[in-house]
């Protein structure tokens, strides 16, 4: 691994980009963060992740030098669809994972955290998809996901105009969960991961399994009630609600 570095502090990963000096996301990042994940996947101890990058910026986006030996536009829809692919393993990875957003997250740097189930991002830092700025699209998801979390009209204004939001605006518009003075965000990231990790792993991977599920409503119902019934006949349902009664905390195990 070239350019992730991960960290495993009690049942929590850091992950950090550091790929100086915009962490812009290459092929090769691309394809460490999936095998991150899917090592991550198998880990048993880990239970809640934390993503974020190192130096001045979360990540820039996808590496603009990288694209001029870019032969082809179809090699450009395949760079595209690659990016996808990864990005959509993070938003369906079964454990929880925190972007903490310093200096900024532009293009494919917003597409991935916006890939991520919660972001934190520093007050001052800059959120963006610019690409029509380099006469582009987004292609990592971000006409897709970005539209979710602001709306059409406010995603329209951000990619017709190239303005980034500033880490609060991001927050009013419900694309951040929280903003921070940069020197707190990531203690108060990693408070957030380790609070998270607390929880059965079977609880989170079916909360995310649930959010993010896409399908109607009236499925979403039976899918629900169907894993509400699996936990409850799991250990950890049992456990949770013992420690409830018994005014204890609960020691989940993940069965
Ligand atoms: C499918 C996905 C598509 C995409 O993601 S397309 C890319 C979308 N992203 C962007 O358009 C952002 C481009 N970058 C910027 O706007 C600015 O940069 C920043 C706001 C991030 C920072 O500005 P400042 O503080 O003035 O620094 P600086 O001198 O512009 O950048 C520092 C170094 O970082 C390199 N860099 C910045 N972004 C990228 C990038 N996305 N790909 C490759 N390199 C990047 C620069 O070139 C430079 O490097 P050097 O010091 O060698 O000149």
């Amino acid at each position: 691994m070239e350019f992730i570095t991960v960290t495993k502090e009690g049942n929590a990963a850091i992950l950090k980009i550091e790929r100086p000096p915009a962490n812009a996301l290459s092929r090769q990042v691309m394809q460490e963060l999936a095998s991150v994940f899917e090592d991550l996947e198998h880990d048993s101890e880990i239970r809640a992740i934390l993503l974020h990058g190192e130096g001045r910026f979360f990540s820039a986006g996808a590496d603009i030098k990288e694209f001029t030996a870019v032969e082809s536009g179809e090699a450009f829809t395949s760079l595209a669809q690659n990016g996808q692919e990864v990005l959509e393993k993070i938003e369906n990875f079964s454990k929880p994972v925190i972007a903490a957003i310093h200096g900024a997250a532009l293009g494919g740097g917003l597409e991935l955290a916006m890939a991520c189930h919660i972001r934190l991002v520093s007050e001052n830092a800059k959120l963006g998809l610019p690409e029509l700025q380099l006469g582009l699209i987004p292609g990592f998801a971000g006409t897709q996901r970005l539209p979710r979390y602001v709306g059409t009209a406010k995603a329209a204004e951000m990619l017709f105009t190239s303005t980034p939001l500033t880490g609060d605006e991001a927050v009013k518009w419900g694309l951040a969960n929280h903003a921070y003075p940069e020197e707190q965000l990531l203690e108060k990231a990693k408070e957030m991961v380790h609070l998270i990790a607390q929880k059965s792993p079977l609880s989170l991977k079916a909360a995310i399994e649930l959010l993010y599920h896409g399908g109607r409503f009236e499925e979403g119902l039976k899918l629900e009630a169907k894993r509400f019934g699996e936990l409850f006949d799991s250990n950890d349902g049992k456990e949770g609600i013992s420690a409830f009664i018994e005014k204890r905390e609960p020691k989940f195990i993940g069965e």
